[in-house]
């Protein structure tokens, strides 16, 4: 079969033939996030501050793997999350986004069935589990909270200079395959609210195949602001046959008997 994508031929709706738990999963993710009536976010005022303690990256690449743009930091990176659910700490593997081909798509969670243009997502793995030593180990675990993915809703208004090093980098990624290693430090902390304390969470999986249910999901609601222009960008970006990626998000999937906590009312 085709590699997976996004496209009619092998989008979402055909993961399931390499993939069955698309279809058979009972916490898959994404999910729609409603805020009120029966099956809504429930308050949990045990939720504490989610903690991240993200050094200046200084050796990093960035890549288009035909389905999304991210950034790796050497297997050196100190960066860290603890905190907010957690019980344990996790280190930080990598970071990409989900966008659509306009501001009323693109991000993958919801919110009481609204869609944000786009969705950055940070992606971290327990590194305290003596069952794995790495991401990819950590992947094909089987352990319910094996990763945790910090989502962040982007929403169009003021430019982000904090993100604009990686938008302006986004036209050298172009073709999918292509990788630049990154110019310089990146500060992913300035990226981010300062305070993180109101969020969703909830447990999941991996969004693309192999859509492994292996994620503790953290969701903020607090959107980061990036410009019409640094949209753009995103959507310049090539899949490899020739067109850009252009909605690259899963649609949500049944809670079934998930609940989802808010660390906020
Ligand atoms: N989109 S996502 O759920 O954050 C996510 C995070 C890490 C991943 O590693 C593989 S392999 N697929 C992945 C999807
Ligand atoms: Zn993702």
């Amino acid at each position: 079969m085709a590699p997976w994508g996004y496209s009619k031929e092998n989008g979402p709706a055909t993961w399931h033939k390499d993939c069955p738990i698309a279809n058979t999963g009972v916490r898959q993710s994404p999910i729609d996030l409603i805020t009120t009536g029966q099956t809504c976010a429930k308050y949990d005022s045990n939720l504490k501050p989610v903690i991240v303690s993200y050094p200046a990256f200084s050796e990093a690449t960035f890549l288009n793997n035909g389905h999304s743009v991210q950034f790796q930091p050497s297997a050196g990176n100190l960066s860290e999350l603890s905190g907010g659910p957690l019980t344990k700490k996790y280190k930080f593997e990598q970071f990409h986004f989900h966008w659509g081909n306009n501001d009323s798509e693109g991000s993958e969670h919801r919110v009481n069935g609204k869609m944000y243009p786009a969705e950055l997502h940070l992606v971290h793995w327990n590194s305290e589990s003596p069952n794995f030593s790495s991401f990819q180990e950590a992947v094909g675990s089987n352990d319910p909270h094996a990763l945790c993915v910090l989502g962040f809703f982007l929403k169009v208004g003021a430019e982000n200079a904090s993100l604009k090093p990686i938008t302006d980098l986004l036209s050298k990624v172009k073709n999918a395959g292509s990788s630049v290693s990154f110019p310089g430090k990146f500060d992913l902390k300035a990226v981010l609210p300062e305070t993180l304390t109101d969020y969703y969470t909830y447990d999941g999986s991996l969004t693309t195949p192999p859509l492994a249910e292996c994620v503790k999901w953290i969701v903020f609601k607090e959107p980061i602001e990036v410009s019409t222009a640094q949209m753009e960008a995103f959507r310049a970006v090539d899949d490899g046959h020739g067109k850009p990626i252009t909605g690259n998000y899963r649609p949500p999937c049944p809670l079934h008997t998930r609940t989802v906590a808010a660390s906020f009312k």
